[in-house]
């Protein structure tokens, strides 16, 4: 019994002195830890974001990279939407920004998302999107160009109306991507590449007959307000005929025969928007700026054959800041937002042919009422997003319009680590194939094993709307507990929203 007990003593004894020796060893470990921490902390002090540079290293590491090339396949799309990324430039570098945003194949993007668990540890909520094509920091404007305007040039020949908008928050690249670099004269931008190829195919002799002559315009739309940029800025005005055509009265249009002329109007019209900047609250990144090519045939010159519109569209990105700002700004913001959200209806609208066009709710998209309508029309948006952390948030509303522009087309998955465009393919199909499900039930002759795969397919796309309705509840909640901060920004993601919910709600009729 006494040795029993001794037995149970020393026992006892061994185990405390373990968990004494294993209490040591943790904080000794954890010291380490620590010690390690302020070491790698005090090695980059010069780079604040080391931690989350550490885990979007680590992310990128586990993907496999297989961007866009230049013999990749050119798709034929209605409304085509691209991403491109811009490289880190020297301001961001000075702003020791890090790139936030990979590019693993060539038609999905992912933002790596800097966000803070409740105990206060880092970890990065990676946003993955889909669209028809994404442009790595390394694309070249010539190749952003071949795969979105370019295959838009056939359009006007045929007698249509071709149209690209070019989307981003300011220091985005868009000027870059139009306009081209002006250090580096070989990198044309889309203005050039475009007319160039005009003048090319408008000079082949399939066009003998046609005798085309080749004219521009450029204007710039800010708040309510439409002014000739080729014209000192002069006010036009909008009137529609009885037909619905809107015509932009006394707006000069300049015959041009070379694609140095064309660069020269486009030139005097940037400086004549630029030159607002100072004089009054005009700012060339708060108006649309669109330039239009027409051609006409000389034996019908009263008539449009064809027209490309480029344009350079306002950023909302100033929302952030609105709460507290003037009355002006204010109304700017609100009129940026009812504009962009109108176009991207109007442009859905192409898409859904016979749909209803709500063109009048914008003086952009009344100017544009022609490139909505007609069989013959094709539309590209080039959505520019800067790399930066500190855009984090502007990035993330620019992919998310461009998302909602395409209806059906590229869809996000928030969160998600799939990668897998065939996928998002494949939920699309299902869900626009649960449009026949009150066909298939009335199909007496259906086989039994079409019938399940069917049934299948629309349950899926049926699961597929009920977690898209659970993540935009969820998404509606935070806006809700976000809505004191900044109201305009708000009341532009709560309308996207809903009209996002409202088209998958449309889309679950059955
Ligand atoms: N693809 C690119 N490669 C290299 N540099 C780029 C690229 N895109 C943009 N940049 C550089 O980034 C900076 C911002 O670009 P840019 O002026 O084109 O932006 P933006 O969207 O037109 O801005 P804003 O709306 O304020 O006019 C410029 O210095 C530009 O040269």
């Amino acid at each position: 019994m006494e040795n029993m007990s001794k037995f149970k003593e020393s026992n006892t004894l061994k185990k405390l002195s373990k968990l004494e020796k294993d209490r040591m060893e943790r904080r000794r470990r954890n010291a380490e830890v620590k010690a390690e921490k302020e070491e790698i902390s005090r090695l980059n002090q010069d780079t604040p974001h080391w931690e989350l540079l550490a885990m979007i290293t680590q992310y990128r590491n586990t993907i496999t990279l297989s961007p866009l090339s230049y013999n990749d396949f050119i798709e034929d799309h209605l409304i085509t939407v691209a991403v491109r990324k811009r490289p880190l430039n020297k301001f961001d570098l000075v702003k020791k920004e890090i790139d936030i945003i990979t590019i693993p194949n060539k038609n999905q993007l992912i933002v790596h998302e800097p966000k803070y668990k409740v105990d206060l540890t880092k970890y990065l909520d990676n946003h993955v999107f889909t669209f028809d094509y994404t442009f790595n920091e390394t694309c070249s404007n010539q190749i952003v160009y071949k795969y979105t305007a370019q295959p838009l040039i056939q359009t006007i020949f045929e007698g249509g109306y071709a149209t690209c908008f070019a989307y981003g928050q300011t220091g985005s690249g868009k000027t870059y991507l139009m306009s081209g670099c002006p250090k580096n004269l070989k990198e044309k931008g889309i203005y050039a590449l475009t007319a160039s190829d005009i003048f090319k195919e408008a000079n082949s002799e399939k066009y003998d007959d046609l005798k085309l002559e080749i004219s521009c315009s450029f204007f710039e739309i800010y708040v309510k307000k439409v002014s000739d940029l080729l014209n000192g800025k002069q006010t036009l005005k909008l009137l529609e005929d009885g037909k619905q055509q809107v015509q932009v009265v006394g707006l000069t249009e300049r015959t041009v025969s070379s694609v140095d002329e064309v660069l020269h109007l486009i030139k005097i019209g940037n400086e004549e928007r630029a030159s607002g900047q100072t004089s009054a609250n005009v700012n060339s990144s708060r108006s649309h700026a669109v330039f239009q090519i027409c051609l006409r045939s000389k034996l019908n010159p009263k008539k449009i054959h064809g027209k490309f519109s480029l344009i350079d569209l306002a950023g909302n990105e100033r929302g952030a800041d609105t709460f507290f700002s003037s009355k002006t700004t204010k109304m700017e913001g609100s009129e940026i937002n009812q504009s962009l959200l109108n176009l991207k209806e109007c442009i859905r609208a192409l898409g859904r042919k016979g749909a209803h066009l709500p063109f009048r709710g914008s003086k952009l998209t009344q100017v544009l009422r022609d490139s909505f309508i007609g069989a013959n029309n094709k539309t590209c948006m080039i959505a520019m997003v800067s790399p930066g952390v500190s855009s984090c948030e502007n990035t993330l509303n620019t992919l998310r319009y461009a998302d909602r522009v395409k209806e059906l087309g590229g869809s996000e998955v928030q969160g998600s680590k799939s990668l897998d465009h065939d996928l998002h393919m494949e939920t699309n199909s299902a869900v626009r194939s649960s449009h026949s499900l009150n066909a298939y039930s009335s199909m007496k002759s259906f086989d039994k094993q079409s019938k399940d795969r069917l049934e299948d397919k629309i349950i899926n796309a049926h699961k597929d709307i009920v977690k898209k309705l659970q993540k935009s509840a969820k998404e509606a909640e935070d806006l809700l507990n976000s809505s004191k901060n900044d109201v305009e920004k708000y009341s532009l993601n709560w309308n996207m929203l809903i009209d996002d919910v409202v088209t998958s709600l449309n889309k679950a009729k059955m």
